[in-house]
């Protein structure tokens, strides 16, 4: 896995990302690009319309050059990189596609964003894809941006289209709005940039908006056979003052861990690394605290002294090893220069 594939999915259906529009979706629905997974086959399953394929199809063009989806993103940001994944469509893949964006910091209705108004800047010039294969353009941080389109050369279909970045908030909203707010969600910024274990579902899923969906949509490790315990690593979408966090076990019953701590450290600049907090000085935030199985815990967290410097980094632990549905650390941001991270 590249790098970049361990960024947020600006585009995911579950971040709020939709496909708004597409020239022609004849054989299958442009909603499907932006589904969780790689797509699925089913042998000998066909519509009225043709052989049913899980991505979005357009029909064989006899004129013009390509197909369009426009796709609105979850969450604005800045790009990193693409995955066009053309699984399972062999026969009919496109031969290249193209990526064009634009950034609306407010609700556009669809009338006008495809009003012939709007200056798209390309992202990806068009370029080969594979057929089956996932397709990976790595990109330079390019943006923010809100709005994509997806440009298929001349037609065909494409399983799933992931574009990863990272989040950015609009801060001055959300500092006159709030004076305390979750700092580690993936809607205002937070990333868990490391993990010990992720052999059973994916640390990412930790910091995402709203409840757990079931056992799968939270961090869970493997069963630790020696010494040690399990970490995870959060950088916080922007510093600030940690009054109180939320860790919820909801659906690990049989597997959640005997208990956990946080600690946090002040590292402005370290990036998205756990190797860049080598040496970095951890503050307890929670002493090691006992956990239930299948509960919402909420925590006062302990403050630093009254000079301390805004925490960027949160470590919690999990002694020894389970599953941790989301954890939410909320506090004050920081504000004017501390505020960077
Ligand atoms: N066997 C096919 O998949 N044919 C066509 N596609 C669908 N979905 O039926 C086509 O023309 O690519």
């Amino acid at each position: 896995m590249t790098d970049f594939q361990r960024m947020v999915d600006l585009a995911s259906e579950r971040l709020g990302g939709a496909a708004l529009w597409a020239t022609d979706e004849f054989f299958a629905s442009k909603e499907n690009l932006l589904k969780p997974g790689r797509g699925t086959f089913i042998p000998g399953k066909y519509t009225d319309q043709g052989k049913w394929m899980d991505g979005w199809e357009s029909r064989r063009r006899r004129e013009g050059d390509r197909d369009v989806c426009l796709i609105r993103l979850g969450l604005p940001g800045k790009i990193h990189g693409f995955d066009v994944d053309t699984n399972h469509f062999l026969g009919n893949a496109p031969a290249r596609v193209a990526v064009e964006g634009v950034y609306f910091p407010d609700y556009q209705p669809l009338d006008e964003l495809l009003s012939p108004e709007v200056v798209w800047q390309e992202i990806l010039p068009p370029s080969p894809v594979q057929p089956g294969s996932q397709n990976l353009f790595p990109r330079d941080a390019v943006g923010p941006f809100s709005h994509l389109r997806l440009h298929i050369f001349p037609d065909g279909g494409v399983a799933r289209f992931r574009v990863y970045g990272e989040v950015t908030p609009n801060w001055p909203l959300l500092l006159s709005e709030h004076r305390v707010l979750d700092l580690a969600s993936v809607q205002h910024g937070g990333v868990v940039i490391g993990a010990s274990d992720e052999f059973f579902s994916d640390r990412r899923n930790l910091l995402l908006p709203d409840g757990s969906r079931d056992m799968g949509d939270g961090w869970e490790s493997r069963r630790r056979r020696g010494p040690g315990h399990d970490w995870a690593v959060v950088r916080l979408g922007r510093p600030g003052s940690l009054v109180r966090a939320e860790i919820d076990t909801t659906f690990f019953k049989g597997n959640f861990p005997e208990s956990c701590s946080l600690e946090g450290c002040s590292a402005p600049g370290a990036g998205a690394t756990v190797e860049a907090l080598e040496g970095a000085t951890w503050r307890e935030l929670l002493p090691r605290t006992k956990l239930e199985a299948h509960t919402r815990h909420a925590f006062r967290l302990q403050p630093g002294e009254a000079d301390a410097a805004p925490v960027t980094h949160v470590r919690l632990n999990m002694f020894p090893d389970g599953g941790i549905a989301r954890l939410r650390l909320f506090g004050a941001p920081a504000e004017g220069a501390e505020g960077t991270r």
